[in-house]
């Protein structure tokens, strides 16, 4: 378990980039922490691997305050996933996702049977091992960025927009991968986005935050969709007019046709006796 003690962050040139922040991340689950940008996202992951130290307030790890812990042994215990990857020019694919086990002392020939291993586990063809991250698509950089960040086994993942330089069409498959990823291995991941699809997609749970990294509201996907705390969260999740107002009307053959709130159909709802098999939105 996370833990974010009413900690604040002030960055020295005076910016308050997070106020007063308290959230229980819990063990096994993904967390989204979801706001527009310069909201003090980062800022709030960076503190639990100490990249970043909060002026106030402290971030505990089982009970155990992340201050008291030498930051280098700290990020070599937590998986950490960037937007660009973070991958070295210079070093091959199977070299750089076996960084951590050869930073913690594992043998070479063990570090990287495990980095073969872990290409396959995040959906990586094997012929891709020897090449540098220049020669690899966007989306095979950020599986590479994944594969590296779980090289070591750690409990807890900290997903950076890991997925937003990447097409729409390569990042719901990355969204499905992590998916499934996190069925098998359970980590405690703390996920960033603006994208409020993507946080709807991942997220065990969704923390809405407001500029100054103050909460908005915290809940599971669900419980957000169904009763948005007050009007930012409901413009933000886009309930109010934006394309998740949904309207349904019945349609010729059975079932009823969803439309968006411009009349846009998205897809058709079963009736439930029976109706056609497509589903809303598909
Ligand atoms: N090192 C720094 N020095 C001064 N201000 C900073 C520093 N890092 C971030 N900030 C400021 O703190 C605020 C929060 O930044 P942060 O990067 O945490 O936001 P974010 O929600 O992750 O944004 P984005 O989605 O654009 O990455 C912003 O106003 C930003 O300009």
């Amino acid at each position: 378990m996370i833990e974010f003690r009413q900690v604040s962050k002030t960055y020295s040139d005076g910016t308050a980039a997070v106020e007063d922040f308290s959230l229980t991340v819990p063990s096994h689950t993904t967390t989204v922490l979801l706001g527009s940008s310069g909201c003090g996202k980062t800022t709030l992951l960076r503190m639990v691997n100490r990249m970043v130290e909060p002026t106030a307030g402290s971030v505990r790890i089982d009970d155990v305050d992340v201050g008291t812990v030498r930051p280098v042994a700290l990020r070599r215990s937590i998986g950490y996933v960037m937007q660009n990857s973070g991958l070295m020019p210079h070093r091959r694919v199977v070299e750089d996702i076996a960084t951590v086990p050869r930073l913690n002392g594992v043998p070479r020939a063990e570090a990287r049977r495990r980095a073969m291993e872990l290409m396959e586990v995040v959906g990586l063809d094997p012929q891709l091992a020897r090449r540098h991250p220049g020669q690899l698509s966007g989306g095979q950089q950020q599986r590479v960025g994944v594969a590296r960040a779980l090289a070591d086994d750690p409990n807890i993942l900290l997903m950076d927009e890991p997925f937003g330089a990447v097409d729409p069409l390569v990042r719901l498959e990355l969204q499905r991968e992590l998916r499934r990823l996190q069925d098998d291995l359970r980590k405690t991941i703390v996920f960033v986005t603006h994208d409020i699809d993507e946080a709807l997609a991942l997220g065990d749970q969704i923390v809405v935050l407001r500029p100054g990294g103050r909460t908005a509201q915290t809940g599971t996907p669900r419980e957000l969709v169904e009763a948005p705390a007050d009007d930012f969260v409901s413009r933000f999740l886009g309930l109010g007019a934006g394309r998740r107002k949904l309207r349904a009307a019945p349609r010729p053959g059975g079932g009823q046709v969803v439309t968006d709130d411009a009349g846009r159909p998205l897809g058709v709802l079963d009736d439930a006796d029976g109706g056609p098999s497509a589903g809303a939105g598909e």
